[in-house]
This record gives C-alpha cells, structure tokens and sequence, in this order.
C-alpha cells in the first residue's frame, strides 16, 4: 500500500505522487503497530513506485545504482557523530539506524513533532532511505573522499564540468564536510592536492590567458598580466599577515545591507592548519597517467558567496580590520544565455598549498555567525570554484583551448526561522530557505520534466533565486552535479533532518541531462540527416565517424562543416519553434477547456446553490407570512367583535328613537375612531336638520336686517332734515353704524357662506371632523356678528342721546318762540317743524311705543320695560333669540367650542 510523504522543505509538486514510496511492516523494525496504518516508508531514489517495479530492486544489478551508469545524480548521506555534549543531553535515541552502505531508516524520536503526527495516523514513525552511498559517523574524511569526489576530479581533469554539493540542516557538518576541520581536511582541499598532484609537470605556468564569463578565454596583456600577479600575491601575503593566523580572532565586516557591520568569528577550522594536512599515501595513486596528451593545465580559481541574496566576492581585495562596505555582484548572461558572475575575480594558483590559502583568505570574508544551534554557523551560500584551461601549445590557438570547472558549493543549512532570536539571524534563515526551497522546486520541475517527456514541460523556476541560476548550467547538461547530505543524529532535530533526507530523495531522482558530448552528436548526427537518402555503404561510414568524434568536440570540424551544421541548426530551431507553436496552441486550448469546464461548474453550484437559497427564502417568508395572517385574523376578529358590540348598540338606541323615546345618553367615547362610523352618520342626519334650521333663521335675519337697514335710511334721513351744525357728529356715528350694518350684512353673508359648506359637508359624509369644524367656523362668525352688533347697538345709543340733546334743544327753542311754535308757517312746517315734530315725539314717547329701538336694542331697553320685552318675545326673530340667549347668559358665555357644539348634538 503507498501514501504520499510531504514534500521536501514544505513545497509540493506532483512529485508527492510519483515519488517512490512504500511501506513495510512495522513489526520487523520494531516499531508499535498500528492496524491500518504502516509504520515505515521506504523512499528509493533509484525505484519507481509502481508495484511492478518493487521487484526490480531485488535484482537491482550493481551497476544500475544512483548515481552511477543509470545517469542519475549521486546522493551522498554523511552522518556526523555526535558529541559529548549532545550524548550526556541524552540525544543519543537511535533515531538514525544505518541498515547498509545504501539505505538508513529513521525512527521518530517519542518528542518529535513526527512521532506525534504518526500517533494520529497521519504519517510514519519510520522512513526508509536510499543513496548512492552511506557513510556513517566513523568514516574518515580520506574515506568520503574516496568515494565522493576523488573521481570527479579526474572528470574535470578530462574536460567535464562537474559540481558537488552539501546540503543539511543547520550543524549537521556541511562545512566540516568540504572544508575540513584541523588536521582534518575536508573535501576541497583533498580536491586542490589531488589535482595539483596529477598536473604535476603539467601545469601551464603562464599567466597570458584567464577564464572569463561563463567558460570563455581572454587573452591578457603584459599590463594585465602584471595587475593579474599584483592582485595574487597580495591575497597570498595577506594569509602571511593573518591577525588570526592561530587563534580563532574576529574580523569586521560590512555586511553590505543597510551599511551595518557584522561581526564575523571565523572559523578556526581552516587556520589550525599551515598547510593541506593529508593523510600519508592519500594521493598515492592519483598520478596523471590519463590526461590527454601535449595539453597542458592553467587553473584559476573564484570564491564567493550569496549572502541574503547578494552576491559577494570573497577575494575581492585584501581584508581590514576596519569594518569596509563590500561589492556586490551581478549575474549576466553570455551570448548562449549560461549565467555568469559578473566581475568575479579568478585567481591563477600553482600548488596545493597556494589554493589552501586562497580558501583560507576568502573565508575570511565569508559570512558566519554564532546561531543557537551552531556557534559558528555559515549564513550563506558559498561556491568554490576551480577552472581548468587545457592549453594544448602546439595546437592551432582555436582549437587547443578547453574550459572545465569544478564547482563545490557549501549550502548554508536550513533550519527553523521562528528560532532565531535575532532580527538578523531570522533575515538570514529566511533568505536561506528560501533559496533552498527554490533549489528544491527546480530539481522537482527538472524531474517531471524528464519523467513526463510527452507531457508540456514544466517552467524550472531558475530565475527564483540567486543560488540556482548560479547553479543552472550544473543542471542543464553543461555538467553533472552530486548532492552530499550531512545529517546530525541528534533526535532532538529529528524532524528537519527528515525533511533534508526527503528532499535528497527527490534529487536523487534526478538524471543528469545530456551532456556537451552527447550535443556534439546530435549535431553530427543532424548533419548527417541530409545523407540519410544515400547508399549503405555511406551511413555505415557515418556511423563509423560518429564514434569517432562522439567524444570529440564541435569545434573539430572544419569551416564548411560549420557552417553547414549552423544552417543544419537554424532549420531544426525554426521546426522546434513551430513545434513549440503547435504545443502551445494545444495548451491553450486546453486551458481554455478546463478553465471553461471550471466556469460550467461553478456556474452550475452557483445555479444550486442560488436555488437552495432562494427555496429557503421563500419557505422563511411563508412563515413569516402564514404567522402575519393569523395575528391579522386575531386582530380583526376582535375589531369585528368590537364593532358588532357598537352596532348593536347604536340598533338598541335607533330602535328607542324610533320608538319616540328621548334619545340615549351618548355613548362613552362616542367620539372616538372605534365608534366613529355609527355616530358619524346619526350625527349627519341631525346635522341636515339643524342647518334647514339654520337656513331659515339665516333668511329671516336677513330681512329684518334689511327692514332696519331701511329704518336706519330713514331716520337718517328724519335727522338730516333739521340742518343743525350740532349734528355733525351724530352724522358720522351713523356713519359708522352703516360701516357696522355693511361689515354685519358681510360677515352674515359669510356666515350663510359656512353654513351652506357645513350643510355640503354633511351632504357629502365627507367626515365628523370637518362638520365639526364647519360648525366651530360658524360659531365663531356667529360670536363676530354678535360683537359686531353690540357695537352697533353702542353706536345707535350714541345716536338716540344725541338725537335726545337736539330734541331737547328745539323744545327749548319752541317754548323761547310760542307764537311760531303755537301757529307754524306750511312751510317750516314743512322744512323744519313738521319733518322734525314727529321724530321727536317719537323720541320722547315711552321706549314700548317705539318699535324700532325696542327691536334694534333689546338689552338696554327691555331690560327697563320687561313688559315690554314679554309682549315682543313672541314676535322675536330666531337670530334675535340666538342673540338674546347669548346676551342674557351673564357673564358672557366664550364662543362656544367645537365640542360644545358637537354636544348639542
Ligand atoms: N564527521 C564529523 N566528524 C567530526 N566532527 C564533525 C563532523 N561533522 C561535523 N562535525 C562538527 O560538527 C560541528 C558542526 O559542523 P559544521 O559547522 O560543518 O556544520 P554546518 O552544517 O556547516 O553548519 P551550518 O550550516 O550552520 O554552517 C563542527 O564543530 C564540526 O567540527
């Protein structure tokens, strides 16, 4: 049964699936069982993970090992021992078992976060691995040498370009690996003698041509030269002066960023030692019997480091004390598009012992710092690389030079951020798992491509980081590389450590691309296509040259080879390009597909989902509803209830009017909005009556009105007739009195005016409320016309005093003139006396016998004659009576309110 491990430092690809992994039974490791779930994964660089090929690695032959004859990458595991202080800490748990020279099993110690996660069944407690090959704690660096790189230095020697890498958690012994330690020395200084131990008599001592670009010659002059030889002997004599030389003593530098020092405590490792320490017969048998005839070797060496990704140059100038701001570096690309380091010095050594302290000057720029897990700790990426200029001086000079290179990169160790207490530790952790996990999606994009040859290529994300475009050609068939993993058994790292063992079990899937040779052969080979059409005897001979020149180099063939090969190339570029069209159109299209079938299922859970959504409303507002109904039917029934009550009422108190009885005592709150309706239309009906009523006693007004209008004329005119000056003021109140007759004509006219309104409103049921106020208006127009006569009435008094004074007057004035008053002439009779005679004795009558006054001034003069009034109280006018009945309600009654009228009614 297989299940899937999570990817190497935390990235997930497709490789998850295809990564071979299988199980066993716990019980033979000893592991607790569980049912369901296996204890242990098996994960095979070398093995596929379907179950038919399982088998294969049963009768694995040994040549198909990784990392040999199979073309993969060799995956190295080295396992430091631990130290004292590590065992008395009791990190000793066994949690690293080597099985054999092939494969180790890792046990899940009991505090780690994997045995935890195994204890709830998400994964295993044990993990099986595979690698090239083993070396545990025990094996001397000689011994890793032996198996990891002494043959590779033999390969560059012969012209490949080859690349060794650490790769481990942060203490696990990276450094200690390439580097070496005291009398130990690791594996670039082995590299270093055992090359200079070859080209013994070999080297090409000249300093005329140094390495450029990515593996490009140029030709130096004299005055290069001399700068060349300047810039070497300083760094040389600078490991003469070393502060440090025995010690372990500090140096400051400028990080770079943010022009802040850094204090770097370099490493004693290298300056324990005056020169390569190595073991006595160790390059016994590294003579250089098989390098290729007459060629002779120049070797330059570079040193740098990628330090929170910049590039710094580590024997860039000479070191101070004093702390300096440092270069950085570029990466370009040449003309074939091979990334390079811009700018990079290349350093020409000539033994051994001069590359030993070139190393030891750079790495005194190299970025270090005491972490909690390691106190001097390597905070960047550093390559170390060696380039191999094969001079052949009796050759024709385009055709003699070669480049290979021997690269040796010391990865900074991942490790968890959130550990790292300081601000600047935590920027360098970041930075440096971030570029190992861009390490790690190339090598899984590298491997699904080569896994999934008919599928689209997957983009390798190169450009992601500065450490793999440095690295990019290794893995691109311009050479091979081999990892070297360091593991540190400690089981209290346990988990890290497990995931560098995963993802060195996906690189070693990997297989090396092809090399520059096997280019060289598809050239030839491509050349060869036209002739493909001729006879046998000629594609036997081609395949006779092609093993010929397999091996060889393009730059063998002649000039019109060249150029037939370059035009050979350009037609199989254009038919990789249309290739490429083609494939991409298809890609598009079934993008364009999926992401249309994506849409079509989105569309149809949003459909769904907008359905169930819309399903739910509707059933929520249907309660909703369905509960409004039935508290409307509850509030209704008992309205209904209520009004039936009213009706009933109203019927009982219609029945006893009908039936001549006095109508019943109003209800309570017969005004209000519940009873209104019943009321309302009683109210209407009596209403209807009372402005009939109304009307008539409006008309009758009127022409009393009128009738005294004409008396008024009349008197007036009586009193005009006398011709007296003293008059003039009686003539103006009444004056006034017909100004107050007029303004009572109007104001009665208005009030018919209301009257009919309120008579239309009650015609028209148009409401309680506005018969109401119809009625209020008319009460108060009716309290104005009352006002208004009083007035009047007042004037009229003032008029009658006066008229009193000039009967008076003439009285006196007859008994002064007896003769003339006893026998008056017709004519001032006529003009005076007789016109005037009767007014005044009109005027000196009794009130009773005046009926004129007694009806315009009621108040006054039958409050003196109550007899009087009695006999007119039959003949009074309804507006009279209003009057009357207002007047005689002492005190003055307010005009009467809305609701007093209401209550009439
Ligand atoms: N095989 C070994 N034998 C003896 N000592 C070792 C071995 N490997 C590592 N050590 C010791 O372990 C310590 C840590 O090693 P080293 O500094 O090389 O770790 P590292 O992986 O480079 O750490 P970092 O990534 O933090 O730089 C050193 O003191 C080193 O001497």
């Amino acid at each position: 049964m297989a299940f899937s491990l999570s990817s190497p430092c935390g990235f997930r690809s497709d490789e998850d699936e295809e990564m071979a992994v299988f199980e066993s039974t716990a019980a033979e490791h000893g592991g607790p069982s569980r049912p369901g779930l296996p204890e242990l994964s098996v994960i095979s660089p070398g093995l596929d993970p379907r179950p038919s090929i399982i088998e294969q690695k049963a009768v694995k032959p040994a040549a198909a090992r990784p990392g040999s004859s199979d073309g993969r990458v060799e995956v190295f595991l080295r396992i430091r021992p631990l130290t004292e202080a590590e065992s008395e800490r009791g990190e000793e748990q066994g949690c690293v078992a080597v099985q054999d020279e092939e494969n180790v099993l890792l046990k899940a110690p009991k505090e780690s976060h994997s045995m935890r996660a195994a204890e709830r069944g998400i994964t295993q407690s044990m993990h099986k691995f595979s690698f090239s090959k083993i070396m545990g704690p025990e094996t001397t660096q000689q011994q890793f040498y032996e198996c990891s790189m002494k043959k590779m230095v033999k390969d560059v020697l012969q012209g490949e370009n080859r690349l060794l890498y650490t790769y481990g958690v942060t203490n696990s012994g990276k450094t200690y690996t390439i580097q070496g330690s005291g009398p130990e020395a690791g594996l670039l200084p082995r590299a270093l003698s055992s090359l200079f131990s070859k080209l013994q008599g070999r080297l090409y001592g000249a300093m005329d041509m140094k390495p450029i670009m990515y593996q490009d010659v140029r030709h130096l002059s004299s005055g290069e030269i001399r700068m060349e030889e300047l810039r070497r002997n300083s760094l040389l004599k600078e490991d003469d002066n070393l502060p440090f030389r025995r010690g372990g003593n500090t140096t400051v530098w400028d990080s770079g960023i943010g022009g802040l020092s850094s204090t770097s405590n370099i490493a004693t490792q290298l300056e324990d030692t005056d020169g390569v320490c190595l073991e006595p017969g160790s390059l016994s048998h590294s003579g250089g019997d098989d390098l290729e005839e007459g060629v002779q070797f120049s070797i330059w060496v570079s040193f740098f480091e990628i330090y929170n990704e910049f590039l710094y140059d580590l024997l860039d100038a000479s070191p101070s004390l004093q702390p300096r701001k440092r270069v950085t570096l570029r990466l370009g690309d040449d003309k074939q598009g091979n990334p390079y380091v811009k700018d990079l010095v290349w350093i020409q050594i000539r033994s051994a012992d001069e590359a030993w302290r070139i190393l030891k000057a750079g790495r005194r720029n190299q970025s270090f710092a005491s972490t909690h897990l390691n106190t001097n700790s390597s905070r960047s990426h550093s390559i170390f690389s060696i380039r191999v200029l094969h001079v052949n001086p009796e050759a024709d000079s385009a055709k003699s030079m070669h480049i290979s290179e021997l690269s040796v990169c010391d990865l900074a160790g991942s490790e968890r951020c959130k550990e790292q207490r300081n601000g600047e530790r935590m920027k360098e952790a970041n930075n440096i798992n971030a570029s190992l996990l861009t390490l790690g999606r190339c090598i899984a994009a590298l491997r699904h491509n080569q896994n999934n040859k008919s599928r689209p290529a997957q983009v390798v994300p190169f450009r992601d980081s500065k450490l793999t475009r440095v690295l990019q050609g290794f893995f691109c068939g311009r050479g091979t590389s081999s990892m070297v993993v360091n593991i540190n058994p400690c089981a209290s790292i346990y988990d890290e450590t497990l995931q560098a063992l995963k993802f060195s079990a996906l690189a070693s899937q990997l297989v090396h691309g092809p090399s520059t040779k096997t280019r060289v052969a598809y050239i030839l080979s491509l050349l060869r296509e036209p002739a493909a059409g001729g006879n046998e005897s000629s594609v036997m001979e081609d395949e006779e040259e092609e093993s010929d020149v397999e091996d060889g180099d393009i730059s063998m063939l002649n000039t019109e080879s060249m150029l037939q090969a370059i035009d050979v190339l350009k037609r199989e570029v254009q038919r990789q390009r249309e290739e490429k069209e083609v494939l991409e159109a298809n890609v598009r299209e079934q993008v364009v597909s999926e992401v249309m079938e994506v849409i079509s299922e989105m569309e149809a859970g949003y459909s769904e989902n907008l359905e169930a959504e819309r399903a739910l409303t509707e059933e929520r507002y249907e309660d909703k509803i369905s509960t409004l109904q039935k508290h409307l039917k509850i509030f209704y029934s008992k309205e209904l209830n209520e009004r039936d009550q009213v009706i009933e009422c109203l019927s009982a108190a219609l029945d006893k009017t009908q039936a001549g009885e006095a109508p019943p005592p109003s209800l309570p709150g017969e005004d209000s909005i519940a009873c209104s309706g019943g009321l309302l239309r009683r109210s209407e009906r009596i209403n209807k009556t009372e402005s009939g009523r109304l009307q008539v006693e409006l008309d009758q007004c009127r022409a009393e009105l009128l009738a005294k209008t004409q008396e008024l004329t009349k008197l007036k005119t009586q009193l005009e007739a006398p011709g007296s000056t003293g008059t003039l003021a009686a003539d103006r109140k009444l004056e006034d009195g017909q100004r107050n007759l007029r303004q009572l004509r109007l104001d009665l006219q208005r009030l018919g005016a209301d009257l009919q309104s309120g008579e239309r409103a009650c015609c028209r049921n148009t409401g309680g409320e506005k018969l109401r106020q119809a009625l209020a208006a008319a009460d108060e127009t009716l309290a104005k016309q009352d006002q208004i006569l009083l007035e009047l009435q007042n004037g009229l008094m003032l008029v009658k005093a006066d008229l009193r004074r000039k009967a008076e007057t003439l009285a006196q004035k007859q008994l002064a003139t007896p003769l003339s008053a006893a026998h008056p002439t017709p004519g001032s009779c006529n003009k005076r006396g007789c016109g005037t005679t009767a007014p005044i004795d009109t005027e000196n009558r009794p009130p009773q016998k005046r009926p004129f006054f007694q009806s315009i001034f009621p108040t006054q003069t039958l409050t003196r004659r109550c007899n009087a009034r009695l006999a007119e109280e039959a003949n009074a006018t309804p507006y009279s009576r209003i009057l009357r009945s207002r007047q005689q309600s002492p005190p003055r009654s307010p005009a009467p309110t809305p609701r007093s009228l209401r209550g009439k009614y």
